[in-house]
């Protein structure tokens, strides 16, 4: 089974899962194609010395250190890097991978990008997700930049140079599970074209503050009083709602003030709705959490 694994087919060399936790030694250098996926590799060192190598495949090993010696590997197209350990990615390696076309980097501990990463021209496909970035700023200026991932990061905004149409060739844009508010989640959701039309919204009316909405929902028990609440708020003085007149499902009314129009979410309190409310509760709204005291 082992043979299975460790293989040379012309340049091509195949020596995943061996449990490998250094770079063989007799591995031929003019290798173009290397394949160490599922070792136990915590550094690559003497990577530098496979200069023809044009696909690396390093991904599920225990690497932490993005070495240093990638930088000879002008001639890479695609890496895959993804599932290891590294949490730093030095300055001055990707201005020399000029070839670099499609880079898995994802499930790793990045917390931030290097500023010349933006110099890797070539990059078409690029895979950030599940790391700890906060920022991808560095990616302004990636001019083929066709398919980006930076799902579940710690990004609180999109940069908009990155979707600027004069000179964006982005078609897939995929970012869930970040704490976004610059596009917010909703928005992203809808690939690269609502992103950029939020952009462009923004930018044509930067002040404008009809705009702003709040959904604001009002939860608690049964007969907590969440619909005298919500009436007294949008009426602007106490409203009595009768028992009689309980909510069923959901009302929706709205409340405008001068800035900001709210969305008023009234759920029904009695159990039999509960089944129905999770899918109406989002995480990003104002939740106003109704109690009687008198019980
Ligand atoms: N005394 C008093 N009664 C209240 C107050 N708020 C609500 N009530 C009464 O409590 C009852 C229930 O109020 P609702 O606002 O319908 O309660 P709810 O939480 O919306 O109830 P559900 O629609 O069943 O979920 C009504 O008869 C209200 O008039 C309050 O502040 N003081």
């Amino acid at each position: 089974r082992g043979n299975t694994h460790l293989k040379q087919i012309s340049n091509l060399f195949f020596l995943f899962r061996q449990k490998l936790k250094s770079l063989p030694r007799d591995l031929l250098t003019h290798a173009r194609s290397v394949d160490l996926q599922r070792n136990k590799l915590k550094r690559v060192i003497g990577i530098s010395r496979f200069t023809h190598l044009t696909e690396l495949n390093l991904s599920r090993n225990k690497i932490m250190e993005f070495s240093q010696e990638m930088c000879y590997l002008d001639k890479l197209e695609i890496l895959y890097m993804n599932q290891n350990n590294i949490r730093v990615i030095p300055e001055g390696i990707f201005p020399h991978l000029k070839m670099l076309k499609f880079v898995k980097l994802n499930t790793n501990r990045l917390a931030k990008l290097p500023s010349d990463i933006n110099q890797c021209a070539s990059i078409t496909y690029l895979d950030l997700s599940r790391n700890c970035l906060q920022n991808i700023e560095p990616l302004i200026g990636l001019p083929k930049l066709k398919e980006l991932f930076v799902e579940r990061n710690r990004l609180t905004e999109l940069p908009f140079q990155l979707f600027q149409a004069s000179n964006c060739e982005l078609t897939v844009c995929e970012a869930k599970g970040n704490p976004l508010r610059c596009p917010p989640e909703e928005v992203c959701a809808g690939g690269v074209v609502d992103i950029q039309s939020y952009f462009r919204q923004i930018k044509e009316n930067p002040n404008t503050c009809s705009a702003w909405t709040v959904k604001t929902m009002f939860l608690g028990s049964s007969m907590a009083g969440k619909s005298t609440l919500c009436r007294s708020l949008r009426e602007g003085k106490p409203v009595v709602v009768a028992v009689k007149d309980r909510t069923e499902g959901i009302e929706i009314s709205q409340l405008y003030t001068q800035k900001v129009r709210f969305f008023f979410w009234d759920f029904a309190g009695q159990e039999e709705y509960y089944l129905t409310h999770h899918v109406f509760i989002t995480s990003r709204a104002l939740v106003i959490l109704t109690v009687d005291l008198s019980r």
